[in-house]
């Protein structure tokens, strides 16, 4: 699903925030990338969304050379990725139903078809009874499942999240991850960038170590 070969990311020529990654995930796997900050987590998933572009070496997502991506395929490449953030991006003068259903507006899909994959993505992660609310009215916890509900109404087939557990108490935090894994249970490949060592350590999924730059250890769950 993923493969990275001899990656290089410099910033402005000379940092050098990313340096000789090499891994793959296949289709299918959950995966946590950690690392102290500044290790460039961000920066790696980034790369996979195609916010930015290699300095060296090749991304490979879903059967596509990321380099070989036309600028007009990028909006079609990214529909295959949900992305979750920490602090979910939620838009505040819309309710959760309009907020679930921006990526599918965007897209053009037909409205009744939308209401039904909105709802449907509501339903998952439990709060189909609040799709009138504002998220303002709703806890941290739940507007970061609106946030996943949001990077799943699509259906991708790759989840990327950044963080999703930053602002989170130890039991909510463990919520959010055990609904990635619903998905990953599903079928979808999830990759989420976490430094919260401790619920790592609990979760038991394949552990990808960057160290300044650096992929410094690639451990299979326990
Ligand atoms: N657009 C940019 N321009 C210049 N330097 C950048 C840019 N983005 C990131 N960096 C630098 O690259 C390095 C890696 O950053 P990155 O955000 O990828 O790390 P991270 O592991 O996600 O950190 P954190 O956990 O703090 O978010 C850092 O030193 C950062 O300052």
């Amino acid at each position: 699903m993923i493969a990275f070969e001899h990656v290089g990311k410099r910033y402005g020529g000379r940092f050098e925030a990313l340096a000789d990654i090499n891994f793959r995930i296949e289709r299918g796997e959950m995966v946590f990338l950690t690392g102290h900050s500044g290790a460039g987590k961000s920066s790696l998933l980034r790369l996979i969304m195609r916010l930015e572009r290699p300095s060296r070496g090749r991304v490979m997502v879903a059967g596509h050379d990321l380099d070989g991506l036309h600028i007009s395929q990028v909006p079609y490449y990214r529909r295959q990725i949900g992305v979750v953030f920490q602090d979910h991006q939620l838009l505040f003068d819309r309710d959760i139903f309009a907020n679930v259903a921006l990526p599918l507006t965007i897209q053009g899909v037909e409205p009744a078809d939308a209401a039904r994959r909105v709802r449907a993505a509501l339903d998952k992660v439990g709060l189909l009874h609040r799709e009138r609310a504002l998220p303002i009215e709703l806890s941290t916890g739940e507007q970061q499942r609106v946030g996943i509900a949001r990077a799943v109404v699509n259906k991708p087939a790759l989840l990327l999240a950044d963080e999703p557990t930053g602002n989170l108490d130890p039991q909510l935090s463990t919520d959010i991850m055990r609904l990635l894994e619903d998905f990953n249970s599903i079928g979808t490949t999830v990759m989420v960038a976490s430094h919260d060592l401790a619920l790592i350590a609990r979760l038991r999924h394949r552990v990808l170590k960057l160290g300044q730059g650096r992929l410094i250890s690639d451990e299979e769950a326990a």
